[in-house]
């Protein structure tokens, strides 16, 4: 039987009160299954990010439910909230967030001190195929590869699910889709559930199922019986 990481049931929220409210969600009930790559796609604006940022354990709805398996996230306490973002979650960015002054290595180095069962982080350096840039800077390396190293840090601690907020967003596409392939890697070899916020809705073919937004609502949800692999696919 098929398990969900993820279930959303009447997810609001609104930023903000009185006239200037914003709705950002408008009850969103979704189910994500264990072990699939789920893209999210939808115009700027529809509520993406917000719903990323609740089910990452970033942020609080207004009013709904949201379980992580069977755990309610909505029920808990910020102490709680901490920790299973600690336990279970990884976060990607679009502009990598790495730490200028420390290598690859110790970049990654960063969150496996304080993870609870976590991988080497020359093992997870090369998981994204950066075993041999392990000590230099950011500002060494292409943006492909500061992404990767990113990725590389969120994996190390060897999450349940994995978040990417427009990970290629700031790519050329022939780097994009180094960095899909890597996320693509993770899914099969740590089993984690990924979810890819974008744009490119090209890349919905190298999805297991697409969730597509629209003005704080679900829209649309398609399962991909064949998948493209990201090679195939340009945007
Ligand atoms: N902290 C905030 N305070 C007030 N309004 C917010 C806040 N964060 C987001 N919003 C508003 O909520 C709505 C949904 O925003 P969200 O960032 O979730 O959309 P998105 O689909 O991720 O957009 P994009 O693709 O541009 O990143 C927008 O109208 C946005 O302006």
């Amino acid at each position: 039987m098929t398990t969900n990481t993820y279930t959303t049931r009447g997810l609001r929220k609104i930023y903000g009160e009185g006239p200037a409210a914003v709705h950002a969600l408008r009850g969103v009930d979704l189910e994500i299954p264990e072990g699939e790559i789920v893209l999210l796609l939808g115009p700027s604006g529809s509520g993406k990010s917000t719903l990323l940022n609740i089910i990452g354990g970033l942020d609080r709805a207004t009013e709904g439910t949201v379980l992580f398996r069977d755990r309610d996230l909505s029920a808990m306490t910020d102490r709680e909230l901490t920790r299973y973002r600690r336990d279970h979650v990884g976060f990607v960015f679009q502009f990598y967030n790495l730490m200028p002054s420390l290598t690859a290595h110790e970049n990654v180095e960063l969150v496996t001190e304080i993870a609870d069962s976590p991988m080497d982080p020359d093992e997870a350096l090369a998981l994204v195929g950066l075993a041999d840039r392990a000590d230099h800077f950011p500002a060494q390396l292409s943006g492909g590869e500061q992404q990767r190293v990113a990725i590389a840090r969120a994996v190390a601690k060897q999450p349940d699910v994995l978040f990417c907020d427009e990970p290629t967003g700031a790519l050329d596409s022939a780097t994009g889709r180094s960095v899909l392939n890597v996320l693509k890697d993770v899914n099969e070899q740590l089993g984690s559930t990924v979810l890819i916020v974008t744009h490119a809705a090209a890349q919905a073919a190298m999805a297991d199922r697409v969730i597509r937004f629209s003005d704080g609502a679900v829209h649309e949800v398609t399962v991909n019986a064949d998948k493209l692999t990201p090679e195939e696919i340009s945007w």
